[in-house]
């Protein structure tokens, strides 16, 4: 079953070139001028420079795209192989100016609505967390105000730094001033560490996030967290934005602000993989800094967890017929 008259185009087999060998397209798939119509792309946003302690997450995309080499086509868990149900490609870097922040987020936000103009979803590669504001701007856009799943040991809802706006500690109050976000339906997933002052959780939930602690993880069985989840965004359009130190520094060092006591990837993965069957419209992989990683730790679990979005992106197109042609499938 396909959405296309042409079978999609996947990617290159490992068992005709070695997964360590050939371009380094993300999980070895076509580049986006090389098909006709994709359905999700994957683009790399290399820009870090709303970073408030180490810089690095510029080099997040060419690092989870070397990672995501490793990846197979089939997903046991949610039963499908997304690469065969949909045409994904990668789209290669947005081109940012890394010396001024304005231009940078008008160029992210143009970008990324030419690829929605094109249908196209996308699973947007990081770039520290500033990213997610011009994301958030070309999706509301299309989509209006979303429900936002925002995994991270932070709140990324403070207001300025230095004077600053755009920074990667305050997309989230700047997407929630600007009404990009369903404020009935957002929250912070894992976060945890000290904050600036009690002030901070308040004003957060003004702008409409509802915080799920990390100490929840340690109290309540993980299916009642993907239930009080799932059960908030209900058939919303979904935007999913996981800050990488969302994970613990042992599951995922190669970050820029560390903070101790995080998620496992293996309870994250299980967590995006619930969404299978959502209204998930695109999505972002943010703050993956490759000059603190160490043995492509951060690299693997960012690649896998592009992976299962992507798996969650092509299984909502599998179920919803209204998508379906009559004639087309192959
Ligand atoms: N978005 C990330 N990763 N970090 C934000 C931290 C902002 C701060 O330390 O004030
Ligand atoms: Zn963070
Ligand atoms: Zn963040």
């Amino acid at each position: 079953m396909s959405l296309h008259h042409f079978d999609p185009i996947g990617p290159t087999s490992g068992q005709e070139l070695p997964r360590y060998a050939g371009f380094a397209t993300f999980a070895r798939l076509p580049r986006f001028e090389d098909v006709a119509k994709v359905d999700v792309g994957i683009l790399g946003v290399p820009f870090d420079a709303g970073v408030t302690y180490r810089p690095g997450a510029r080099f997040g995309p060419s690092h989870i795209r070397q990672a995501s080499r490793l990846l197979r086509s089939y997903n046991p868990v949610i039963e499908l192989d997304p690469f065969r149900e949909i045409q994904v490609a990668d789209c290669g870097d947005v081109a940012c100016n890394p010396f001024a922040i304005d231009e940078a987020l008008v160029q992210i936000q143009a970008a990324v609505d030419s690829y929605l103009d094109a249908g196209t979803r996308l699973v947007v590669l990081g770039g520290d967390h500033t990213v997610a504001l011009p994301v958030l701007r070309a999706i509301a856009k299309k989509h209006g105000p979303v429900a936002v799943v925002h995994f991270d040991a932070h709140l990324d809802t403070w207001d300025t730094y230095f004077g600053e706006s755009y920074t990667h500690g305050s997309p989230f109050r700047r997407a929630s001033e600007e009404g990009l976000i369903d404020r009935q339906a957002s929250v912070h997933v894992g976060t945890r560490g000290p904050i600036y002052s009690a002030d901070d959780l308040t004003a957060d939930r003004n702008l409409g996030f509802t915080p799920i602690h990390v100490r929840e993880f340690l109290r309540r069985p993980l299916d009642s967290i993907i239930e009080e989840i799932l059960a908030l965004v209900g058939t919303r359009p979904l935007y999913v934005s996981i800050d990488i130190d969302v994970l613990d520094p042992a599951h995922a060092p190669g970050t820029g602000t560390p903070e101790p006591g995080g998620l496992t990837s293996r309870e994250l993965l299980e967590m995006i993989r619930a969404f299978a069957g959502a209204n998930l419209v695109s999505a972002d992989i943010v703050e993956v800094a490759p000059a603190y990683d160490h043995a492509e730790i951060t690299g693997f679990a960012a690649a896998s967890i592009a992976y299962e979005l992507i798996s969650v992106m092509a299984s909502h197109s599998f179920g919803n017929q209204t998508n379906k042609t009559p004639g087309n499938d192959s």
